[in-house]
């Protein structure tokens, strides 16, 4: 099944939460963990386990696991496995970019046949739109998605992302262009988009209707980055239904317990179902 349909029938049946796996160096002491690759690994499998079930997405930070080298990546490829072993969709996020020849190789890495592929990965189309081709090809071919950033919830983000090209800003010409890869497609595209929770007003600016993009919207910034469940409404407005939202350490902080991290990702859940009236 394509990943939008994967998508959909999980959000319906857990709510449109999806909970970051970012093992940072303080939550790692904080769960009395090393800051080693073993750290990280068993951090990753501790949140697979106690959070499958309770969310419709894991998002794991590809960074957090990059920095200790190979031996973190094949932590991440372990939690991707377990992840998919408890049957839990996952986002890499590891916001690739480059040219389109090497974005064939990136494709591969994490939309491909590797073990380091997930559901689905962001990357970014600051090198044009157009350089995606490779990845959106090859996630298609294997049933996985693309999440584009298109307004990020950094405030630096506004400088690139809000300039006007035209009648649009650079941001709704990502807009645009997710919405004709996902054209027709139903119930849910599998082209995303990255719209953080912290932009504000931002949306009504892009000159493009974000429900026409007809892919899931990525919302981080909820919790740690101070954007409530209630920004997302204000935020979205109409095209709140397409809303992924996302949160990692607000969620995290409430670990290792397995017990707890369920609890802290059941409310926010629920609290973020409230909010969209989803
Ligand atoms: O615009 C973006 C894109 C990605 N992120 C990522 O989401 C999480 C946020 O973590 P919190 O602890 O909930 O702040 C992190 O992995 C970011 O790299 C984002 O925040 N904003």
């Amino acid at each position: 099944m394509r990943f939008g349909a994967r998508l959909a029938a999980a959000v319906a049946e857990h709510g449109p939460l999806c909970a970051g796996i970012d093992p940072h160096t303080p939550l790692l002491a904080a769960w009395g963990l090393p800051d080693t690759a073993e750290g990280v690994e068993r951090f990753g499998r501790t949140c697979v386990e106690a959070l499958a079930g309770s969310v419709s997405c894991l998002k794991p930070q590809a960074a957090f696991f990059e920095r200790h080298g190979s031996r973190g990546l094949q932590a991440l490829e372990r939690v991707v496995a377990d992840a998919r072993d408890a049957d839990v969709l996952t986002i890499v996020d590891a916001k690739r970019g480059d040219i389109g020849s090497t974005m064939a190789a990136y494709a591969d890495a994490f939309a491909g046949d590797s073990p380091l592929a997930g559901d689905a990965v962001t990357v970014s189309p600051y090198l044009g739109f157009g350089s995606l081709r490779p990845v959106l090809d090859v996630a298609a071919a294997h049933g996985r998605g693309v999440f584009v950033l298109a307004l990020t919830s950094n405030p630096e983000g506004a400088g690139v992302q809000h300039a006007r090209l035209g009648g649009t800003s650079v941001a709704g010409a990502v807009a645009a262009a997710a919405a004709a890869e996902n054209a027709g497609v139903s119930p849910l595209g599998d082209v995303g988009l990255v719209v953080g929770a912290t932009v504000g007003s931002a949306v009504d600016d892009l000159g493009i209707d974000l429900g026409a993009v007809n892919g899931p919207l990525l919302a981080p910034g909820v919790g740690a980055q101070g954007a409530t469940a209630e920004d997302l409404r204000r935020v979205f407005g109409d095209a709140r239904r397409l809303v992924l939202a996302s949160s990692s350490r607000e969620i995290l902080a409430a670990g290792p317990d397995p017990r707890s991290l369920r609890e802290a990702a059941r409310r926010s859940a629920a609290a973020v179902r409230e909010a969209l009236g989803a």
